[in-house]
């Protein structure tokens, strides 16, 4: 099977060297000239909560050739149609399209490359791009070997190629199927919105969003807006390992103490995360925000349904894009300081 990681980033460094060790023939596709040169010349070097390092193929755009069987895309959503249509050229009808982005951008994907080519996962590890060939693994690494990845079907059947597909992803860390891709995709979303949109607005780890009163209450009404406009619109959240997501809906005022408290548990393992946004933001790039808590103010039309925690993350992301900074803390929190009163 011949693998494609297109996006060879943050996270698709790491991805593409445990696939590369695991003896797979894959090319990690970037077009960042001097992180191609680095992975050829000493190979994709994974720090952070692990230390391996291993010879990888990397390749920029434009030295694509051939056809792959798998494409793991891993590129920013805000690229999609330039990325995908570029693309199209090295599939076959039995190429599979693995759209691993954050959000929900399976339609749009769809509509590029072909339905029945897409499939689908969230990842649940978080990365940093530290320099040409070097990936900092965020996540603690006994609970990347457990639950790196929950891939499936658009439409949630069980198929041969999905568990085909997680064996090769189990080279990375534990894969897990979901009969149930939409709603994955959404409790993504929902950890997503409540904790990489306040990791951007904040300029703050997740344990910064966690320790702070204003910003966990804040977490748990973004939380709350995603589960009501998810319902809305159709969907039942997945559970996230063993959790179900969809009980952080607060129903009245006096459930917003246990909510907190059980946002607190779930996430402390992940206090060390920085949101991919918050990277993009360092990088005085446009981030993913419009794809990720922007959903939830754009599928709220016609709903009835008010959403002024995710509003507010998605105006201070905009502003630090467009003032090309990143976010002060004691700034920001203050616009959550109000809504919480
Ligand atoms: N990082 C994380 O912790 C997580 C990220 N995600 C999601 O995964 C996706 C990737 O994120 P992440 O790895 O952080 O992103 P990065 O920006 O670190 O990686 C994307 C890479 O794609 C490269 N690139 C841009 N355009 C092209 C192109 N046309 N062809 C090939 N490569 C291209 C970029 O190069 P250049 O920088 O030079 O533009 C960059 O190296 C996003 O959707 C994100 O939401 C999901 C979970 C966790
Ligand atoms: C939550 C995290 C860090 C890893 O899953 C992520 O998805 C992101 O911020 O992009």
């Amino acid at each position: 099977m011949k693998i494609a990681i297109l996006g060879a980033g943050s996270l698709g460094t790491i991805a593409g060297a445990y696939i590369a060790a695991g003896g797979q023939d894959v090319e990690l596709i970037d077009v960042y000239q001097a992180h191609v040169d680095a992975l050829n010349q000493s190979g994709a070097k994974i720090i952070g909560t692990t230390d391996f390092q291993t010879k990888v193929k990397a390749i920029t755009p434009d030295n694509m050739s051939g056809t792959y069987d798998l494409v793991l895309l891993l590129t920013k959503q805000l690229y999609n149609d330039s990325v995908l249509q570029n693309l199209l050229p090295f599939l076959d009808e039995k190429s599979v399209v693995l759209s691993l982005q954050n959000g929900i951008p399976e339609e749009k994907v769809a509509s590029i490359v072909g339905r029945e080519r897409v499939i689908a996962g969230s990842v649940e590890f978080g990365a940093t791009f530290m320099e040409p060939g070097v990936s900092k693994l965020t996540t603690e690494f006994g609970h990347f070997k457990e639950y790196a990845f929950q891939i499936g079907e658009l439409n949630g059947e069980i198929t041969e190629r999905i568990h085909e597909i997680k064996t090769i992803l189990d080279l990375v860390g534990g894969t897990h199927i979901s009969d149930n891709l939409v709603g994955t995709k959404w409790s993504k979303l929902l950890i997503n919105n409540a904790f990489s949109g306040l990791s951007a607005a904040l300029n703050t780890e997740f344990g910064g969003v966690i320790d702070h009163e204003v910003s966990i209450v804040s977490a748990a009404h973004i939380a709350d807006e995603t589960i009501k406009v998810g319902h809305a619109n159709g969907v039942t959240f997945a559970k996230m390992n063993t959790f179900d997501i969809a009980s952080l809906e607060i129903k009245s005022e006096n459930d917003i103490p246990e909510r907190v408290q059980t946002l607190r548990n779930f996430m402390e393992p992940s206090r060390l995360l920085r949101a991919s946004m918050l990277q993009d933001l360092e990088k005085k790039r446009k981030s993913e925000i419009d794809y990720i808590n922007g959903v939830v103010p754009r599928l709220a039309k016609g709903k009835g349904i008010a959403t002024p925690y995710n509003d507010m993350v998605v105006k201070l992301v905009k502003q630090a894009e467009e003032t090309q900074s990143v976010p002060n803390f004691d700034t920001n929190i203050k616009f959550f300081e109000e809504l919480n009163k």
